[in-house]
């Protein structure tokens, strides 16, 4: 029995009904049985529900902004089915049942669990749109609700997987039907043991591919990207990027570590613990080789630049004139854990701590007014992380030309608090 095969394909790659009718060209001569294909939803949509529940949750109007989210939508399907075709009354339902979630109270207590439903409607509208269009092209799949698949924690936004669960109902639901058909799934959701949607954090589908292929065995995960493949930098930030052809697991990881976004930095893990290698591939030229990434073994000596946005420093000193003290890391590390924070950077002093975190919504406020009495704090908000991997001895010296707000070198990593870095050229 041949293995399972996993395409994952985010949201820029079914932007518009031009992209839907490319991912069907890509799949029509590389469709087969035992073909799992993860998407995301279309375009912006994430960021546009994510709007349309922040301005439910201020009690502001959304009714302009969920219209428009309904006829984008609309207008795709339009372009790709014939007048009267069974998914506008599948896609008039779906908005029907997210229009009922929205009339739902929410507040700051029960936010997480709302936007987890609320959010999952991007996937669920998405996957449908593009296994009626396969359909349609004569391409037969099946559509599975990944919400009976991942089992996860009930930590709304932010759920973590149950992987033996997981692969047990993927062996027992998905595989027989994967022997029979291909099957489309979504990207980025689950579900807890209460059989509540829940959601693996922003930019998980790829996350979600590495999963299933995980719990199946998948023999390899392709993820289709707008780009050649993963480069050295990010082209749409830097130009004079240069595409890795391979990469080991280890590199390719780390680079997802400090924020090299073409991958979900959990991906790698679930793969490279059973040699699954991962395909990174164009979209917009399928039929090249891209980047693989495995077990090379190997270093690739190309230096890594990496720019993470929307940080935040944030500079704590303890009040009593007492030294930093190992209680102290453990009472910031017990709050940031407690919020879910990961620490971008750290640098210790004598007196102070000096941590740097992605900005997410509310939790600095918690963060700060749950150490405030410990410690004395100051923030800048606004600012990127840079982060040189691998850098050539010798380069990357002379940085003044920047504005540097912390700096940090070991032999293999430089990292570089900033801001205002991505309205210039690199160095
Ligand atoms: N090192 C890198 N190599 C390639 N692309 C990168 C890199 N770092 C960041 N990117 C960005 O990642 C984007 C693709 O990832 P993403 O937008 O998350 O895809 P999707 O959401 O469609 O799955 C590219 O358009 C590129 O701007
Ligand atoms: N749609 C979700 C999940 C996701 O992974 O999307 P994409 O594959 O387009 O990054 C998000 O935008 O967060």
């Amino acid at each position: 029995m041949a293995k399972t095969i996993v395409y994952k394909f985010g949201g820029a790659s079914i932007k518009d009904a031009d992209s839907v009718k490319n991912l069907a060209e890509i799949l029509r001569n590389r469709l087969r049985k035992n073909m799992l294909i993860v998407v995301s939803a279309m375009g912006k949509t994430t960021n546009a529900l994510e709007e349309i529940l922040s301005l439910r949750m201020s009690e502001s109007d959304y009714s302009q902004k969920s219209a428009n989210l309904k006829s984008f939508h609309l207008g795709i399907c339009q372009e790709l089915f014939p007048e009267g075709h069974r998914i506008f009354p599948k896609l008039e339902n779906l908005f029907i049942q997210l229009q009922n979630l929205l009339y739902l109270e929410v507040n700051e207590e029960n936010y997480d669990e709302c936007y987890d439903g609320i959010i999952a409607f991007g996937e669920l509208i998405s996957s449908r749109i593009v296994m009626e269009y396969l359909c349609e092209q004569g391409m037969v799949a099946l559509w599975q609700d990944a919400r009976e698949l991942i089992l996860t924690s009930s930590d709304f936004r932010f759920a973590k997987v149950d992987w033996a669960q997981t692969k047990k109902r993927c062996n027992s639901i998905l595989q027989p039907n994967l022997d029979q058909y291909p099957v489309i799934t979504q990207g980025f959701i689950g579900a807890d043991s209460k059989g509540r949607t829940t959601t693996l954090g922003r930019e998980g589908s790829d996350f979600s591919a590495a999963i299933f292929a995980s719990s199946l065995g998948a023999s390899s995960v392709t993820i289709w990207k707008d780009v050649p493949g993963v480069l050295n930098c990010d082209p749409k930030i830097f130009k004079d990027s240069e595409l890795f052809s391979e990469l080991d697991y280890l590199q390719a990881a780390q680079m997802t570590y400090y924020g090299a976004s073409v991958i979900h930095p959990k991906t790698i893990k679930p793969l490279a613990n059973l040699g699954i290698p991962l395909f990174v591939k164009s979209f917009l030229k399928p039929d090249e080789a891209g980047t693989k990434i495995y077990s090379t073994g190997k270093l690739n000596p190309i230096p890594s630049i990496i720019l993470k946005r929307n940080q935040i420093m944030v500079s704590l000193r303890v009040t009593d004139f007492a030294f930093i003290e190992e209680s102290h890391i453990h009472e910031i590390y017990t709050q940031l854990d407690h919020l879910k924070l990961k620490v971008n950077m750290l640098q210790t002093s004598a007196i102070g701590v000096t941590i740097i975190i992605d900005d997410e919504l509310f939790k600095l406020n918690k963060l700060v007014s749950s150490l405030e009495k410990t410690f004395s704090i100051r923030y800048n908000e606004g600012l990127e992380l840079l982060t040189i991997l691998n850098p050539h001895k010798g380069s990357f010296e002379n940085l003044s030309w920047m504005e540097i707000l912390l700096e940090q070198r070991t032999r293999n990593t430089i990292q570089i608090v900033t801001r205002g870095l991505h309205t210039r050229d690199q160095n």
